[in-house]
């Protein structure tokens, strides 16, 4: 059929898609989910991939520390220099900088970087080599590994303390990656918009609510020919994490 509107019972109450993309969706059994077939690129999307327990569990997981009162402190709120005194338990989290016209500016989110020996990459002009894997993130990547039939070796976290922290528009199109790489993102902890547009538009195309548990999957040519982002949300005041799982070619 050439019908390029999904009919509405396929289409999760979570993405929203303008009427001037051109789309095409179907379901993707394999993560209990759609697939969305755009102009030049492929997602898959699952609302609730992780269950309620994983959920709750990663939520701790990834905050917790050994002299800190990480279940009560505000993290928006917590200054840099005193970030570096944090022990997380389980994740070494970072404040990184980027270099804007000459003036260094702290990343809006916090950071971490996790993989295989020698799967290091330059994320935003920062070259990071990774820490080493721990359970919780061998777990994440198991399941993600099962359903979708690849390998990663590598994962990007990031932070979202609250609704001012952010991610500009950008494609994951670093060489390291390869042409074609498949992206497994997942969400934890507060629900944030995660937006698509083609690289040379000026309007958002599709809109995701990725909402805790959820999963999404970029692949095909998606780096070469769109863009995505995290906006700015005022009213979230909790914190949301995303991890990218990744291929890194090891050269
Ligand atoms: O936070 C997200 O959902 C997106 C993360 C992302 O695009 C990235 O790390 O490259
Ligand atoms: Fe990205």
């Amino acid at each position: 059929m050439d019908d390029l509107f999904p009919p509405s019972n396929l289409l999760s109450r979570c993405i929203d898609i303008a009427p001037q993309a051109r789309v095409k969706v179907e379901s993707a059994p394999e993560i209990g989910g759609e697939r969305i077939l755009l102009e030049g690129g492929e997602l898959l999307f699952s609302e609730h991939f992780f269950s309620d327990k994983v959920c709750k569990r990663m939520i701790e997981y990834l905050q917790e520390s050994r002299n800190f009162q990480w279940k009560v402190v505000d993290w928006a709120q917590v200054p840099a220099d005193q970030l570096k005194e944090v022990e997380f338990e389980n994740v070494n989290w970072k404040q990184d900088y980027i270099k804007f016209f000459g003036k260094t500016h702290p990343l809006p989110r916090l950071t971490a970087w996790y993989g295989d020996k020698g799967a290091s990459y330059a994320y935003s002009g920062i070259r990071s080599d990774p820490n080493p894997w721990n359970d919780g993130l061998l777990y994440l990547k198991a399941r993600l590994e099962a359903a979708l039939d690849v390998t990663f070796n590598s994962v990007l976290l990031n932070w979202y303390r609250d609704g001012s922290d952010s991610l500009n528009w950008h494609a994951d199109d670093e060489p390291e990656l390869g042409t074609c790489p498949t992206i497994a993102s997942v969400s934890f902890g507060e629900t944030r918009q995660f937006l698509f547009k083609p690289k040379n538009a000026s309007k958002t195309q599709l809109s995701f609510d990725l909402l805790p548990g959820s999963l999404v999957v970029m692949k095909g040519e998606t780096q070469q020919n769109w863009v995505h982002s995290v906006p700015k949300r005022k009213g979230v005041k909790g914190s949301r994490f995303n991890l990218t799982f990744r291929n890194i070619r090891v050269v």
